[in-house]
C-alpha cells in the first residue's frame, strides 16, 4: 500500500496540491485525470521521489519514503521524455539495463527478445535513438520500463503518439501487469484507454483529487469536472 498523508506540493510559491491524502492499493490500476497543467506529472514525480513535497509524508507500507530518492525505490516512472544514450543502439541500451540489474547475458538476451517481440520492435533494435520516430521511441520507453519491472509502475501519458494497435497492446499489457505486489498509476487524457484499464479514477480538482469508480462516472461528468477546474 502507498499512502500520501496531507501532502502539499509547490513550485516556488505556487501550490499545485494542498493537503492531499490518498491510499493506493496493490492489484489496481489508477487513472490520473486532469486539465493541462493540473498537476498529473507533478504528482507522479512526487510519488516517484523525483520531486519532493513541501509538507506531509508518503508511506510505502509502514515505511516513510519521504527521504528516499527514485533509485532507492522499486519503482519505474515512464514518461514521454525519454533519455536514451545517443551513442548506443536500442539493443545495446537494453543489454546495458539488464547488466545494471545483474542479469546474466543469456538470460538478458532472452528477456530482451521477449520484450522486443511483445512491442513489435524487432525492426528497430539496431537503430540509434536519433533515427527513430516519436511513436517508436515511446514504445521503446515503455519496453524499457517493462524490462525494468517494479512494484510501483508510474506512467505519464503512455498512450501519446502510439498508433491504435500499440494503444491496444499497451492496454492489454498493463492489465496483465496487475498483481498483488504491484500498484500501477497512469496519467492520461485518453479516456477510452483509461476506461479500458482502470479500477479507479483520480480526478484532479481544486489542488486535490476526487476518487471515482469508472462505472459511477460518465464522460460528460468528467469533462464537466475538468471544465469547472478552469474557473
Ligand atoms: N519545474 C517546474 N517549475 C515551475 N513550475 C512547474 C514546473 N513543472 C511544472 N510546473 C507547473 O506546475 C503545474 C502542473 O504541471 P504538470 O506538468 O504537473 O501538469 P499536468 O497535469 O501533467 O499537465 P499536462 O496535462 O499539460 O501534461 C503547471 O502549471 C506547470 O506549469
Amino acid at each position: 500500500m502507498l499512502r500520501l498523508e496531507h501532502i502539499t506540493i509547490k513550485y516556488n510559491e505556487r501550490v499545485i496540491f494542498r493537503d492531499l491524502s490518498y491510499q493506493f492499493q496493490e492489484n489496481k490500476i489508477y487513472g490520473l485525470i486532469g486539465r493541462n497543467g493540473a498537476g498529473k506529472t507533478t504528482l507522479l514525480k512526487t510519488i516517484a521521489r523525483l520531486k519532493k513535497e513541501e509538507h506531509g509524508d508518503i508511506f510505502w507500507g509502514d515505511v516513510s519514503i519521504k527521504n528516499k530518492d527514485y533509485f532507492d525505490l522499486d519503482a519505474t516512472f515512464i514518461s514521454d521524455d525519454h533519455s536514451f544514450f545517443q551513442d548506443l543502439t536500442m539493443y545495446e541500451q537494453m543489454l546495458f539495463l539488464c547488466k545494471i540489474k545483474g542479469l546474466q547475458k543469456t538470460k538478458a538476451q532472452k528477456k530482451i527478445e521477449e520484450i522486443v517481440d511483445l512491442f513489435k520492435l524487432g525492426d528497430y533494435i539496431d537503430y540509434f535513438p536519433h533515427a527513430l520516430s516519436r511513436g517508436t521511441l515511446q514504445r521503446f520507453g515503455i519496453a524499457f520500463g517493462y524490462l525494468r519491472g517494479s512494484k510501483l509502475l508510474l506512467l505519464d501519458e503512455p498512450f501519446i503518439t502510439l498508433d491504435p494497435i500499440q494503444v491496444n497492446t499497451l492496454e492489454k499489457l498493463l492489465i496483465s501487469q496487475k498483481s498483488p505486489n504491484r500498484i500501477i498509476v497512469v496519467s492520461s487524457h485518453d479516456l477510452d484507454s483509461l476506461e479500458a484499464i482502470c479500477d479507479e479514477y483520480l480526478i484532479i480538482k481544486d489542488k486535490n483529487v476526487i476518487r471515482y469508480l469508472p462505472n459511477e462516472i460518465g464522460r460528460s461528468t468528467i469533462t464537466q469536472i475538468i471544465g469547472d477546474s478552469y474557473e
